[in-house]
């Protein structure tokens, strides 16, 4: 599903009224009845104060106050401008409502008490700069009321694209998203602002959509990994699963290598060879009799051959000998390379080596790595995710995988795709590890780069959501955990059907 910024979605309005023909007041219409449909399913018999901005978010309010009235709700309708200040599609429906035998009123505090639901229509795609009054106060007044409050398209005040939130903006309890989700969805603090979410069609033709949206963002579901699911044949053998090579651990940090390695295992990797040191091989051997060890000692050269991937990074150590490593991969292993944790450690010096590769290459900084490697800071990095991550790999070419909430996998063609998978289980040590294994063993198996990094990190995130759907707490969930788990959670893939 596409991820589209406020103004998008308003070229994507106009081109389907300008271009398709499809009047403005019907996708108004559309709008204000999928949300009404929604309200009357969720609150049956509660009453409604519906609060109208001058906009055509306004406007989508006044079809929504009139398909309730139709349907026997008790509804408020407050205006928050004056009356003159309706015009266009907005205006139109505000007659249709008049002439249907409704009326309206001027907002005033007290119409907030008589309502069980608050639906906020005030302020969509069309903000612009600081929330200025009249909106300020309302917005103050529905938050003190402690009233449920339903958004349309839009908690008011929060921006849709990669900005800054207001303090001042409306915290909603739930939110209607019109047609596309907005980037702001994917971003905190502006993900707390929307509450539980969902979107609506309102008719808005995807061939418009992809005319006007230059930003190329996408979800990425589960029925994209389901769709690109390489399913093992009956017939296949160890080495057309994908020989992959990992570099992790060294004598302090085994487990980085356990983990890493365990997820490479059992997400589908044929062989997996893990390059450490002689001292940590009895500990990892001993979790994971399945992998093949080659010494860290022995040239470099011997290990990757043949290596359909190679990923390095766990637990290596950020060491001169870790550097020369990554330079050596990046210079002469010819398949897809992914660089992860310590071996990011001044990757920017080596950038134009990387920017010469020929085959792809995959980096999976958290929001402090990729700070360190733009000099920057995490808060500012987390500031501007999808701009960062898109730039990085565009100017690099490579595919940037900044995690978070709502990992996003960044290609160097300029699409990004977001990851919707996951929980703050995941915010532990030793998960990053388990996703360079899972990622390690796609990039084997997939021949889209792009499929294998997205539907991992994907698979990743909905191994930790099984986990907590089977009651295992956020707080207890661990990396090991999640690796014992991936052959349920894969086995859904495996069997879902449709594909
Ligand atoms: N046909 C369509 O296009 C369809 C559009 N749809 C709906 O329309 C929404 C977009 O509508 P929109 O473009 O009219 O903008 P909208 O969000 O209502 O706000 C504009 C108003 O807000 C005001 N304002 C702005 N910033 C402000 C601030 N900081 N503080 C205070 N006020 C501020 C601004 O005031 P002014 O410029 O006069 O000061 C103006 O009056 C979209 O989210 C979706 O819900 C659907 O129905 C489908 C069909
Ligand atoms: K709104």
């Amino acid at each position: 599903m596409r991820i589209v910024t406020g103004g998008e979605m308003q070229n994507a309005d106009q081109y389907t009224m300008d271009h398709i023909g499809l009047d403005g007041r019907i996708l108004m219409e559309n709008a204000g009845r999928a949300a009404a449909l929604r309200l009357m399913e969720d609150y049956a018999g509660r009453k409604f104060t519906v609060l109208v901005g001058s906009g055509n978010n306004g406007g989508d309010g006044f079809v929504i106050s009139r398909t309730l009235l139709e349907a026997g709700f008790e509804v408020t309708v407050c205006i928050i401008p004056g009356e003159d200040r309706f015009s266009g599609d907005s205006e139109y429906h505000k007659t249709i409502l008049e002439k249907s035998g409704f009326g309206w009123k001027r907002y005033d505090r007290e119409d907030l008490e008589k309502a069980d639901i608050i639906v906020d229509a005030m302020l969509g795609t069309g903000l612009y700069g600081e929330i200025r009054e009249p909106y300020l106060t309302v917005i103050r007044d529905v938050t003190d009321s402690g009233k449920r409050v339903v958004s349309i398209d839009l908690p008011s005040g929060v921006p849709a694209a990669e900005e800054t939130v207001p303090e001042s903006a409306l915290r909603a309890d739930h939110t209607i998203i019109l047609q596309q989700p907005k980037l702001s969805f994917y971003l905190y603090p502006a993900r707390d602002y929307y509450g539980d979410s969902e979107v609506l069609q309102i008719g808005i033709p995807k061939r418009a959509i992809d005319e006007v949206a230059h930003s190329h963002r996408f979800e990425w579901t589960l029925a994209d990994t389901g769709k690109h699911w390489l399913k093992r044949s009956a017939s296949s053998h160890k080495g057309s699963h994908g020989k992959v090579g990992l570099i992790a651990g060294n004598d302090m940090m085994p487990g980085a290598a356990v983990m890493s390695a365990g997820a490479a295992v059992k997400s589908g990797a044929g062989l997996t060879m893990v390059n450490t040191v002689k001292s940590a091989v009895p500990v990892i051997a001993s979790r994971l009799p399945e992998a093949t060890f080659y010494d860290r000692d022995q040239s470099l050269e011997g290990f990757y051959k043949g290596k359909d991937a190679v990923a390095v990074g766990p637990g290596i150590g950020t060491g001169s000998d870790s550097r020369e490593m990554v330079v050596d991969l990046v210079d002469n292993f010819d398949g897809p390379l992914l660089i992860d944790a310590d071996g990011l450690n001044q990757f920017g010096d080596i950038l134009p080596l990387v920017r010469n590769r020929k085959a792809p290459t995959v980096i999976t900084p958290h929001p402090g790595e990729m700070a360190k490697l733009i000099d920057s800071t995490p808060a500012k990095v987390n500031g501007a995710r999808f701009e960062t991550a898109e730039k990085y790999a565009r100017n690099n070419g490579i595919y940037v995988v900044l995690k978070g909430p709502y990992t996003i996998v960044a290609t160097p063609d300029g699409r990004t795709f977001v990851n919707i998978t996951g929980n703050s289980g995941l915010a532990k040590g030793g998960t990053g590890d388990a996703l360079t294994g899972i990622i390690l063993s796609f990039l084997a198996h997939y021949d889209d780069v792009q499929t294998a990094v997205s539907s991992a990190v994907f698979m990743h995130g909905h191994t930790a959501d099984h986990l907590l759907e089977r009651g295992i707490a956020a707080s207890s969930m661990t990396a090991s955990g999640i690796i014992d788990y991936m052959e349920t959670a894969f086995n859904i893939l495996d069997n879902m059907q449709g594909r």
